[in-house]
């Protein structure tokens, strides 16, 4: 801390700790105080040639809106409460009349760049919307208010897009800015009810990148802790490393201010500088000179070090910050913008060109189903997911497997229930209905059918269910491949996927009548050469003994049970087959029995192998020969079908646009940093 009544406020002498935390560069002199441009504005500093070349680039890539490409740049970023005094403090800086007032005045973000020249006239413009607009130096808060009114309506609402505001004087610091709304919690009229959102929003979009420089301005007047601004600013740099504090207003609250600056209880990494801004109608020189006059003479005031107030030690201490705060992001600003460059040529070289012919359009259609065919082949064919590995939906074979599974447990568990209170119900009737003359022991083929077809008859949904669904999963397998690699033509991507739906449907139909007819068979004929059937019949035949005399045995010793444990069957209610007096018929109708279980077992292995073998013979005639007709389609019947691919997708048309445009602005972005290469060098050296 310096000692009190020491400076004196006539001549202008840099007392910079700012040293202390930052390193200082080998290359870069301290920047100099040129005294005799006092008369002219308020701050007066010359900038170190070696900077001031890179700061130009920086500013040129600013112009160019390499931000919008991803590429950060070292930035001095303006926060603080509403009227906490932001456009004061910048106007300092600058020298000129900025837009003040105890409401929200700064609504969009105000990029402010101060660049020292020698002329005797000062030339200040405005850039925004495209226009650069010159302005008389009295005119600016007017000007500035007519083009934030241009960006972001008439009224109090905000607006996220910036106006840059150059200012070329003589005497200013060589300095690049960026003013931002203050932050406020109540709605005035005509602002929407998220206001607060909006400029927090807009504020953490511009303090979040680690480039840039966070100035908090503090109104002397309150407590700092309780400062919006010093909460958003420590959510993005915890430890204050990038935050440097301006105490404004410290006129209105002098007393304790040196005890609020050395405790630091909000943790600045960079210090702080007290100032007095203008006041009213004050000319700049008076202002500075009443400020040089308070750290003099106030009381209070008058204990704080020299080297943390003033607006010229605010001066110097941000062009030492963006000096080194450039130094250091350039290298690696050359290297982002050579990566985007690079990836935004090979994006754009990977989009379709626009089509000018019928040639051209035939060309990239038969690509485009070639392309989709193979896709096709890989992930329903071969079993290959490269293409999509994340999206397991599109995984045919495997979910092939797993539907197939599905499909035959539904078969499996959906025998009759009931089974034991009715067991050789049905089949006696059988017999009965088929009853003819005959000899006794042969069993009537009819009664043995008739059961067949009823039994077929009751799962035959199951089957067709079944398909119906395979080729609905299909049909969106093809179409979401077919679409993705259309995606760049609309009007290809539009009626191929029409075609791939009619394609699928009509493969869809035509697999539901060959599975009708396999179950239609199924009902007419009942034959295995399976010897399966006949192991089976027999050693379900060895019971049939056992269970004719448990139902009509005449052993009067023994109660006649109500069950009987057969096997594979398991405990079967026989009460209701005592009512049949006639042997012979239980006997055939255990045999009947006996016979359909062997067989339909059989039946139901022989009709899901069946199904998949016909479903993959849909599919593989799908991927390898019918998605042709997907082409015969898109050409229409007099071949005029791709005339409207020649149209581009709006969309498409846009992105290329904004490839080219990108590669224009890192282009020339890459040409103004090349021009300093040597500079940059030189100080990625030094950081290293
Ligand atoms: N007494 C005194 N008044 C000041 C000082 N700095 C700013 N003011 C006044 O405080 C009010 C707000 O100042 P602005 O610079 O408009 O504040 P701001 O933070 O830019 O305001 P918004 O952008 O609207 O949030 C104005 O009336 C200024 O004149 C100062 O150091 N001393």
């Amino acid at each position: 801390m310096g000692s009190c009544n020491e400076a004196d406020s006539g001549s202008i002498s840099v007392i910079n700790d700012f040293e202390d935390s930052q390193p200082a560069t080998p290359h870069m002199e301290q920047p100099k105080v040129v005294g005799a441009a006092a008369a002219q504005a308020p701050i007066i500093s010359s900038y170190n040639d070696k900077i001031r070349p890179l700061l130009d680039v920086i500013d040129r890539l600013r112009l160019l809106m390499v931000m919008k490409e991803g590429i950060q740049l070292p930035t001095i970023v303006v926060v603080g409460d509403q009227s906490s005094g932001k456009s004061s403090v910048l106007e300092s800086l600058a020298g000129v009349n900025l837009p003040r007032s105890q409401g929200i005045c700064t609504r969009v973000p105000l990029i402010i760049r101060l660049q020292n020249h020698a002329r005797q006239r000062p030339e200040l413009y405005l850039e925004y919307n495209g226009k650069m607009v010159p302005v008389e130096e009295p005119q600016i808060a007017t000007a500035i208010n007519i083009a934030t009114d241009e960006v972001a309506g008439p009224n109090k609402s905000i607006s996220d897009t910036p106006l840059t505001l150059v200012v070329r004087k003589d005497g200013v610091p060589d300095l690049t800015m960026v003013d931002l709304p203050g932050i406020t919690r109540v709605p005035v009229h005509g602002q929407p009810d998220n206001i607060y959102e909006q400029i927090r929003d807009i504020i953490m979009q511009y303090i979040t990148p680690k480039e840039s420089i966070i100035l908090n301005v503090l109104s002397a007047t309150v407590d700092f802790s309780t400062c919006e601004s010093i909460r958003m600013s420590q959510q993005v740099d915890k430890n204050g490393e990038r935050t440097l504090a301006v105490v404004t207003k410290v006129d209105r609250a002098p007393e304790g201010l040196v005890d609020k600056v050395t405790a630091d209880d909000v943790n600045i990494g960079l210090g702080y500088v007290c100032v007095r801004n203008r006041i009213g109608d004050e000319s700049y020189e008076e202002a500075r000179k009443e400020e040089a006059r308070l750290f003099e003479n106030n009381a209070h005031l008058s204990c704080i070090d020299k080297s943390i107030v003033g607006v010229h030690v605010l001066a110097q201490k941000l062009v030492h910050i963006q000096a080194n705060a450039i130094a250091k992001c350039l290298p690696d600003i050359v290297r982002n913008i050579s990566a985007k460059l690079d990836e935004n040529v090979s994006e754009l070289e990977k989009m379709p060109k626009a089509l000018t012919s019928i040639a051209d359009a035939t060309q990239a259609m038969m690509r485009v189903i070639q392309a989709a065919k193979e896709s096709l082949k890989k992930l329903l064919w071969r079993g290959e997911f490269d293409e999509y590995p994340e999206d397991n939906t599109t995984h045919g074979t495997a979910l092939f497997v797993e539907m197939l599974n599905r499909f035959s447990d539904e078969l499996h568990n959906c025998e009759e229930s009931n089974l034991s209170k009715d067991f050789l119900t049905e089949e006696i009737k059988g017999l009965e209905d088929a009853k003819g003359i005959g000899l006794p022991n042969f069993l009537p083929c009819e009664a043995f059918l008739r059961i067949l077809r009823r039994k077929v008859e009751r799962i035959s949904y199951l089957p067709i269910k079944f398909t119906e669904m395979y080729w609905d999963y299909i049909e969106g397998v093809v179409i979401s491949v077919v679409m993705r690699h259309s995606e760049m033509y609309y009007h290809l991507k539009v009626s191929a996927k029409g075609a791939a739906h009619n394609l699928v449907q009509k493969l869809r139909e035509q697999s539901i009548n060959r599975v009708k007819e396999l179950v239609e068979m199924e009902k007419l004929t009942g034959y295995t050469c399976s010897p399966d059937y006949m192991m089976e019949w027999k050693k379900l035949m060895n019971q049939q003994d056992h269970f004719i005399n448990q139902i009509s045995g005449t052993n009067y010793k023994q109660p006649r049970p109500c069950s009987v444990n057969l096997q594979g069957f398991g405990e079967i209610q026989v009460e209701h087959l005592r009512q049949h007096s006639n042997v012979s018929i239980l006997q055939q109708a255990f045999d009947l029995k006996m016979r359909m279980v062997a067989y339909w077992k059989i039946f139901k292995v022989r009709l899901v192998d069946s199904m998949a073998l016909h479903l993959q013979y849909g599919v593989h005639n799908l991927v390898n020969n019918d998605i042709d007709e997907i082409v015969k389609e898109l050409m229409g019947p007099d071949g005029h079908g791709l005339e409207k691919m020649l149209v581009e997708y709006p969309a498409v048309v846009a992105k290329r646009e904004k490839l080219k445009n990108s590669i224009k602005v890192l282009k020339e972005s890459k040409d103004s940093v090349a021009k300093i290469m040597d500079r940059i060098v030189l100080y990625d050296a030094y950081l290293v």
